[in-house]
This record gives C-alpha cells, structure tokens and sequence, in this order.
C-alpha cells in the first residue's frame, strides 16, 4: 500500500464530572463521550526511508514524519513535531524497529481548540492509517494503549459511538447505540486551552469552598440514552468546566441563552469549549435552530451535525 486515508469524528460530552486533582495533575472524571458526525481526515502516504536522518527535528526513533493541513482553521493547527498526528506517528512508528518515513496530510473539519478534540481526533487517525501502511496489524488493545500516552481524549477517537470514559477519560466503557441525536454546533470565534480550562475549574472551585465529590455516572443521563429520548437527554446533559470556559469566554453565556430561546432542547458547552452544543428533536429542528442562531448573531458559524457514529475508519487506501 502507498496510501491509506482515515476519517474520524469529533465529540461531544454529554456528561463531563470533574472530580479532584489527581497528584500527576490530572482530574479524575466521568466523561460520557459521543462522537459526532464532522469528520476531519487524514491521509497517510508513505516515503522512501531515504527521508529518514535524526537530525532532523521530524525524526524521532527512526521515523521521519511531514505534515500539511487544509481546512478548518488550518493556520491555527502547528507543523512541527507537537503536531498530535506526528507525535502519533513517531509513538507508532517506534514500535516497528526499523527505520520508516511517512507524509501526513490532514484535512480538517472540526474547530482547533474548540473542546471537540479535534488534535485527538487527527492522532487517532493518524494511528490507524500508519498502523495499515506500514502493515503492523496491532490489535485494538495496543492502538489503545498508545492513544492514552497521547492524550486523554484519543482513545475515544478510536472507538467513537457513546462510551462512558473514567480514569483521566481514557478508560472506556462502550455504551450500546440506542438512539440517533441531531445537535447543532456553535463554532467561536477563538479557542481555549484544555489546561487553563481545568485550571480555571479549580480556581472557582477553591473561590467558593464547593470540594468535588467523586463523579459518578448520571443514571438520568444514561436511560435518557437507553430510552433513545432526545427531550430527556436535553434535561440531563452536564458539564463541570462549563462555568470556567464561560469565565474565561463571556460571550459563551449569550451563545448558550440563544440556544435556549431557539428551542433547543439541551445546551452546553462542549468539553473545554468554546464551541457550544445544542441538541434539537429532528434534523428539521437542527436546521431552523442553526438558521437561528446565525440571524441571532452569536457565533463564527452553525454546523449541523448527528451523533452517535463510529470512530477512526479506514476509507480509503492506494495500492
Ligand atoms: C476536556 C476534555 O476534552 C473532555 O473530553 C478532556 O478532558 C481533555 O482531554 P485532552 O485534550 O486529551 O487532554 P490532555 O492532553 O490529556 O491534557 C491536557 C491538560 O488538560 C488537563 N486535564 C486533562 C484531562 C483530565 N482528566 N484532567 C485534566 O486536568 C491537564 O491540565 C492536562 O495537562
Ligand atoms: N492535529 C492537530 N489539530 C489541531 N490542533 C492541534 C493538532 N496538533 C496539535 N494541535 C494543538 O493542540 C491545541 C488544541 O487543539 P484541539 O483542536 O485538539 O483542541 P480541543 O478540541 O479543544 O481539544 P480537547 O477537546 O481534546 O480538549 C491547538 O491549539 C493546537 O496548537
């Protein structure tokens, strides 16, 4: 093979439960992940191991990697080594022991920094397609356990659906698909960083006395989803880093009270933020309130899109 292209979708969090700070820094959470259909999607093309030379800075263990990005905010997207589909490659690559050289070229969808894990998404991706061009045929445990040294985020990306993620989110429980969500996405003009996010979170938290209880699974939330009942899954949808990311992003408070006035019948702030997420009954009801918020003027852009669907997939190949 000469090539292998990989679609893979965003998310959103239906339920995100902060709990305390861990000693490594991190919070343990329930993330109740749902990917949603905006895809970005990444072509691996292989080069001739020639390309390979460790003192270039795309090297890492043997395994050179370039990268081009179009689309989406691509100018916001960096191509250097931080890169998270590079770093995906040179972690995969690593695990090949012998040297190898890959072009990575990501076409993106889903909004940089906009709490739709849109870097982890490009990892995941970049994941699966090397894993197929280079013929490793790891199995889904290993790609997984790479995905989590990536970020907490990845290993959805790989899975997709709905999945409650537990640990730092990157312990997953699949949940069964009982249901087809439409939600619409408001996209900010700007991002945020995951980090001061969770920062802010403990910030306010220390402000007001409020000490996290351990999160737990909403059983509300979860025969919402059983139950595939859009009205009750509107009414239990939750997210802990909401106050901080409106903190941090005043506007967002409008974004979401638009929503709300629209007829949406959930609304929240999509993980970090800033994009906000608003579920609607059909993808009738999607449109109107998409065409709403834009005449309300309270976001860069609307998108539709529906969830669940699956996650990091093979779409292509070149002989
Ligand atoms: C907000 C979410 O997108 C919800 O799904 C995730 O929790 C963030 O996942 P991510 O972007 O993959 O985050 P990582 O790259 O693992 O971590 C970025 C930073 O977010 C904070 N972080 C992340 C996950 C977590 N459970 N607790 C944290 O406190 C830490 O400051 C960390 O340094
Ligand atoms: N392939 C990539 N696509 C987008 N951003 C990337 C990528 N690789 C690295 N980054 C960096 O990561 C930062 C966060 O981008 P990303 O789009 O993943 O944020 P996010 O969707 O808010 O993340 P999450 O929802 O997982 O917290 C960006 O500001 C960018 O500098």
């Amino acid at each position: 093979m000469t090539s292998v292209t990989v679609r893979v979708p965003a998310k959103v969090n239906l339920q995100l439960s902060v709990g305390p700070v861990r000693d490594d820094g991190y919070h343990d959470l329930v993330n109740v992940f749902h990917a949603v259909s905006l895809f970005d999607e990444v072509t691996a093309t292989g080069l001739p191991e020639a390309a390979a030379g460790e003192d270039d800075p795309m090297t890492a263990g043997g395994v050179t990697v370039r990268v081009s990005v179009e689309g989406e905010s691509a100018d916001q997207v960096p191509l250097d080594a931080t890169n998270l589909a590079v770093r995906a490659a040179h972690a995969l690559g690593a695990r090949a022991g012998r040297p190898l050289a890959v072009a990575l070229h990501i076409r993106k969808a889903i909004p940089v920094a906009g709490g739709m894990a849109g870097g982890s998404a490009d990892a995941a991706a970049a994941l699966v397609a090397c894993d197929a061009l280079w013929g490793l045929g790891l199995g889904t445990d290993e790609l997984t356990e790479i995905a989590a040294g990536l970020g907490s985020d990845v290993p959805f990306a790989l899975l997709g659906g709905t999945a409650v993620g537990t640990g730092r989110g990157e312990k997953l429980t699949p949940l069964p698909d009982t249901g087809r969500y439409h939600w619409v996405f408001a996209l900010a003009d700007g991002g945020l960083s995951t980090a001061k996010v969770y920062a802010e979170c403990d910030l306010l938290r220390e402000a007001t006395g409020d000490h996290p209880a351990w999160p737990e699974v909403s059983a509300r939330l979860l025969a919402a989803l059983e139950a595939g009942d859009p009205k009750e899954l509107g009414e239990s949808l939750i997210n802990d880093l909401q106050p901080a990311a409106v903190m941090l992003f005043r506007p967002l408070a409008r974004t979401l009270a638009a929503g709300r006035d629209h007829g949406a019948l959930g609304a929240l702030v999509s993980g970090s933020g800033p994009t906000c997420a608003f579920l609607t009954g059909s993808p009738d009801h999607a449109q109107e309130l998409a065409l709403a918020l834009g005449v309300a003027d309270v976001s860069r852009a609307t998108l539709a899109a529906h969830g669940p669907v699956p996650g990091a997939t093979v779409v292509a190949t070149t002989p």
